[in-house]
């Protein structure tokens, strides 16, 4: 057993909950999982732990921040947030929602390119843990890293959280890109120009550029576009296969958030005036709006421009 053994309670028991529990697990961590059928409260489970995880979906995430707003927790303990979506109605990510609630504890944002079930199998992956307190980043970075998970620090931890949100919405496309064998030349183009929208929605944020060509960026944009173990690849393959959005979202094990993010991010880009055309014909798609082919032809016929 190592000496420095930390205590680390990861909130929700679906795939990447479970995941990230087994990565603290090889490294001898002491770690336990929250869930909602748990014996224990909350409070009762995090009062002595170093590291909160929290990896619900992106529904659950303000109900948990909540419940641990009243939690006692030890002085120094680090919240991770490790949930890709956005919230309706706010509009906010989950580390905006954990900062506002929880404001005097260090927050981390874990993210990359991570399908939880190639990391259950023990396969090589990397990620990034991102905060604006550099020691929270280094001390949840040494919780997690191992032999097959290398993990990268960041000071960009809303830039990180937005590259894997955001290319949810984008596998839904290439799912039904890939769906409907339009090929390689195509999928190349969607998944380079989509993440030009990427860096955009970033900006508006307060993002880095650059945090987008990184692992959580690019990296997780092809990984998410190039698999399907990918939920919201699956989705967009399914629909093109001729699934409703309904039945394609039932087949799917787990959650898919792109689709709720399509949602919110057509909003943030109407109100702020952000040209998002990929992200737009998902969402126009998922509305029952358009089909599919006319997704292609929309984005294939808009006007002619220089590329940057
Ligand atoms: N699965 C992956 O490969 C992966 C990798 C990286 C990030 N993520 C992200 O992690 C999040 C969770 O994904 P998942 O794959 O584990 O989904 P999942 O559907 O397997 O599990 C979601 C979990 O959230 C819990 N939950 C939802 N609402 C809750 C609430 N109100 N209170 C308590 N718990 C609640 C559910 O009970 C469940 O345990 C998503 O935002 C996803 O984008 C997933
Ligand atoms: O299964 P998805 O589409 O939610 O993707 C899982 C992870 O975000 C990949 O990094």
């Amino acid at each position: 057993m190592k000496s420095d053994v930390k205590n680390v309670t990861i909130i929700g028991s679906g795939a990447w909950g479970s995941a990230l529990a087994t990565l603290v697990q090889t490294n001898q961590h002491h770690v336990q999982i929250w869930s909602r059928q748990s014996q224990l409260s909350l409070a009762e489970m995090v009062s002595n732990s170093d590291a909160i995880v929290s990896a619900v979906s992106i529904k659950g995430v303000r109900t948990i921040a909540e419940k641990l707003q009243t939690a006692k927790l030890q002085p120094n303990a680090v919240l991770v947030s490790a949930t890709k979506g956005l919230e309706p109605v706010t509009r906010q990510t989950p580390s905006q929602i954990w900062r506002s609630l929880i404001p005097d504890h260090p927050l981390v944002v874990l993210s990359g390119p991570n399908l939880s079930k190639e990391i259950m199998m023990g396969q090589p992956a990397a990620t990034v843990v991102a905060s604006t307190d550099a020691s929270a980043a280094q001390f949840i970075q040494n919780i997690f890293a191992s032999r097959n998970f290398r993990v990268y620090t960041n000071s960009d931890p809303i830039g990180v959280e937005l590259g894997g949100t955001l290319k949810n919405v984008i596998a839904i496309a290439v799912g039904a890109c890939d769906g409907l064998n339009l090929g390689t030349n195509a999928k190349s183009a969607l998944i380079t120009r989509s993440l030009i929208e990427i860096i955009r929605v970033g900006v508006y944020f307060g993002a880095q550029p650059e945090t987008f060509w990184g692992l959580s960026g690019l990296g997780d944009l092809l990984a998410t576009c190039n698999s399907n173990l990918s939920r919201n690849y699956q989705v967009g393959y399914a629909i093109a296969q001729g699934k409703s959005l309904e039945e394609a979202i039932t087949n799917v094990q787990g959650t898919a958030e792109g689709v709720n993010t399509a949602n919110v991010l057509i909003e943030i880009s109407d109100r702020e005036k952000i040209n998002v055309p990929v992200s737009r014909y998902v969402y126009r798609l998922l509305q029952g709006e358009i089909t599919l082919q006319q997704a292609v032809e929309g984005l294939m016929e808009r006007d002619l421009k220089p590329e940057n």
